[in-house]
This record gives structure tokens, C-alpha cells and sequence, in this order.
């Protein structure tokens, strides 16, 4: 590492008493001009040195999502076959090894057959898991019909179009794909800033098309046990199958699917492992009938390109924050069963937004809803929209809102 060179010297002003008026104006005007260039020399270094601590923090934040894993993936699933009074039969998910393990004596009280445990490397009793139906609702969100309609979403107009096209259609006129003898995308990436409609999009789509919309969260994957993701993975696909017609909405895809890192950790490992049986599921998907899988990331930077290749999710579509006309739809949308009073001018409002979210002004509006009812009003005023947005400011500087965080994407 370089050491970075020692700070410039202090400026001295050495004024002799024996000086005449104009040497010391002199003397203090090269003094000036050197404490001027000392100045500029560290504004330059503070420069380096925060463009450094940038790149520091950046590491910083990826060890931690490294550490993150490893703590959370390190232990094993498996399932207790007997308990006897030597120990327990346990046998661990994945590749079906049976062993005798010893357990605390608190833990055997508890245990039965049929459990489901997490166990460590040495195959030692960690701790009893909920039963597996526990597990799976915690990953997965399965909605028979949602209720969010295009119409719900403001600002996106053309991406509406091409998730029409790339899954509606396919869905609700498969013979038209047929006929033209082209195969319909197999997965559509929605990818952008947090809260632009993603999830929305998704779940129109499935309203639309009278699909079961079933949602599963990449986080929630990696935060499971070794060999539960595969799994969990495998369990979406056959439920969709069971559901069809079907959407499939892997939300935050990027943690299951990210660049390759060099380390060969576990918990890498385990996140490699889902992967690999998310894209043996997409590689086997033209069978699956009417089944169509939407993900979406805000972080398409990170993401590995093997999920990328076709017969994957070969189309992208790109979820931007809304301009001011997407700005005002979505305003209007959002205070459509608001009692907004006459002076409220959404036009305006909206050109005062720039950088806001659709979710951003979704809270913003319920707060500016808040600022009425606190007055003791039933009408939603100018002001009280003002007052929501500088609360929201104003939380975004305190960093305390984060669909105000601008991810990189
Ligand atoms: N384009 C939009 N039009 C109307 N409302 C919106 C829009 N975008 C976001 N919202 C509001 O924000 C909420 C969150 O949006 P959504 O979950 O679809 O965002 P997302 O892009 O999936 O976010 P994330 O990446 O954080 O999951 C919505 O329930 C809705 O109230």
C-alpha cells in the first residue's frame, strides 16, 4: 500500500522589525500567496483522500455482504431420523448422510423424529428449524389474484408495453407466437432504482392475464441453510407448474446471481449452488406450459451474464425514475381518493420532484395526508404537500429513507 506523502509545512511570516513598510507589505503578500497554494495543495489531498475512503467503504461493504453470508449459510439442513439413547440419527439434506451426532442434553428433550435441524460442519445438533411449510412461506409470497392494474402505475408507459408484449402475450395468445413461429422471451429482467414500479409491473401483468402471481425474494434465498436454496428454488418452479397459468417474481435477483468471486468460501459456494439450479429450472422452462418469470434487481451492474444469455433472461427492460410528466401521472394516481383542496396544482408540485421515486411520492402523498389530519383538516392543501416533501428531504439528507439511496444500476 502506498503511504501517502506528509503534509505540506506550515507558512511562516517572519517579519523583521528592521523592515521597511514596503518590504513587509512584501513579505505578506508572499505570505498570503503561499498560504493560498498550501490551501489548494490540501483541498487537493482532502480530494484524494476522500475518493480513497470511497473505495475503502465500497470494500468495506463487500466484505460485509461476504461475512453476512457466511455467518448465514454455514450451517446445514437435515432432518432427525431417530433419536436413541447413544445420540441422534440425523440425515443431512443434499446428499443424504446418515450420522449419529451427540446433542446438548436441553436440545434432545426437544427433539423428534420428522424434525428438521441445522447442523454445523461436524455434523453437531445447532438448533431446531420451523417445519418446512414455515421455511417456504417465508421465501415465497403467493397471491392468487393481485389487484395492482396497469392503470395503478404511472410514468412507465413504455415499459407496460414491452412486459405486454415479452409476457402477456405469450400467455393470453400463445398460438400467435405459434403461427408467427417465433419463441416468446423466456424471462423478462426488470432492472433500475428501487421503488419504480417493478413489483407492480409484475403483479399487473399476473391480474391481467388471471395468473397466480408468486413472488420470491433472492435475499431470502441466501439467508436459508446449505442445499435450502436449490431447493427453495426447485419448490418455486413446481408450484408454478401446479398454479399455472403462473408468474414468477424473483425480486432482488442480483443476490443470487452475482458476479463470480474469487473466493471459494461456503457461503459463495451455497449462493453458486442456487444459481446453478435457478438456471437448470430456466434451461428446462419451455415445458413448463404457462409459466412466465419476470426478475428484477436495482443492481443490474453486479449481475453474472450467465443469467443473462438467451434462453434465460434474454429481455431487458429498464425501470427508470419518472420523468416530471411520470411524475404527475404518479402523483395523480396516488391522490386520486384524496380530498385535495383547490389550490393544490400537481403540475407544479410534480417539476418540484425531480429525483423523487414512484415510491417516494406514494409517501409523500399519505405524508402530506398526515400534515392535514394533524391540523385537524379533511383537505390536503398546497402546504401540506410542501411540508411532506421537505420532511422527506430532509430525511433523505439524515440518509433515514432509503428508496431515496440512488443506487448505482
Ligand atoms: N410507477 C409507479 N406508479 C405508481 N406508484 C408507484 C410507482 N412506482 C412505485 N410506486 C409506489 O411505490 C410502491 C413500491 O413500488 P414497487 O414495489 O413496485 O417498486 P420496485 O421497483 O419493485 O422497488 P424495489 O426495487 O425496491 O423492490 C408501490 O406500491 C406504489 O405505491
Amino acid at each position: 500500500m502506498s503511504r501517502s506523502p506528509s503534509l505540506p509545512d506550515r507558512p511562516r511570516l517572519d517579519l523583521d522589525p528592521e523592515m521597511s513598510d514596503a518590504e513587509r507589505l512584501d513579505a505578506m503578500q508572499k505570505h498570503f500567496a503561499r498560504i493560498m497554494q498550501v490551501n489548494e495543495e490540501l483541498d487537493e489531498r482532502l480530494e484524494e483522500a476522500d475518493d480513497r475512503m470511497e473505495g475503502l467503504q465500497e470494500e468495506v461493504d463487500q466484505l460485509k455482504r461476504r461475512n453476512d453470508t457466511l455467518k448465514k449459510a454455514s450451517l446445514y439442513l437435515a432432518s432427525v431420523e431417530e433419536v436413541t439413547d447413544d445420540g441422534v440419527v440425523i440425515k443431512q439434506h443434499g446428499n443424504n448422510q446418515e450420522v449419529l451426532t451427540e446433542v446438548s442434553p436441553q436440545l434432545e428433550t426437544k427433539l423428534e423424529a420428522g424434525d428438521r435441524v441445522a447442523i454445523n460442519d461436524s455434523f453437531a445438533v445447532q438448533r431446531i428449524l420451523d417445519d418446512e411449510t414455515d421455511a417456504r412461506a417465508q421465501a415465497m409470497e403467493v397471491d392468487e389474484s393481485p389487484e395492482v392494474t396497469y392503470d395503478d402505475i404511472g410514468g412507465i408507459d413504455e415499459q407496460i408495453r414491452e412486459v405486454k408484449e415479452a409476457v402477456e402475450d405469450p400467455l393470453s395468445s400463445p398460438e400467435l407466437f405459434e403461427e408467427v413461429g417465433v419463441d416468446p422471451p423466456s424471462g423478462v429482467l426488470l432492472y433500475g432504482p428501487p421503488g419504480t414500479g417493478k413489483t407492480m409491473l409484475a403483479k399487473a401483468v399476473a391480474n391481467q392475464t388471471d395468473a397466480t402471481f408468486i413472488k420470491m425474494a433472492g435475499s431470502e434465498l441466501v439467508q436459508k441453510f446449505i442445499g435450502e436454496g436449490a431447493r427453495l428454488v426447485r419448490d418455486l418452479f413446481s408450484l408454478a407448474a401446479e398454479r399455472e397459468p403462473a408468474v414468477i417474481f424473483i425480486d432482488e435477483i442480483d443476490a443470487v446471481a452475482s458476479k463470480r468471486t474469487d473466493s471459494k468460501t461456503s457461503g459463495d459456494a451455497e449462493v453458486q449452488r442456487t444459481m446453478m439450479q435457478l438456471l437448470n429450472e430456466m434451461d428446462g422452462f419451455e415445458e413448463r406450459g404457462d409459466v412466465r418469470i419476470i426478475a428484477a434487481t436495482n443492481r443490474f451492474d453486479m449481475l453474472d451474464e450467465a443469467i443473462l444469455r438467451p434462453g434465460r433472461f434474454d429481455r431487458l427492460i429498464e425501470v427508470p425514475k419518472p420523468n416530471e410528466e411520470g411524475r404527475r401521472r404518479i402523483l395523480e394516481i396516488h391522490t386520486s381518493r384524496m380530498n385535495v383542496a383547490d389550490d393544490v396544482d400537481l403540475d407544479e408540485f410534480a417539476d418540484e420532484l425531480d429525483g423523487f421515486s414512484g415510491a417516494d411520492i406514494a409517501s409523500l402523498t399519505t405524508e402530506a395526508g398526515m400534515f392535514a389530519i394533524r391540523d385537524d383538516r379533511t383537505e390536503v392543501k398546497m402546504d401540506d404537500f410542501e411540508a411532506a416533501r421537505e420532511k422527506l428531504a430532509e430525511a433523505e439528507e439524515d440518509d433515514i429513507v432509503g428508496e431515496f439511496t440512488d443506487y448505482q444500476y
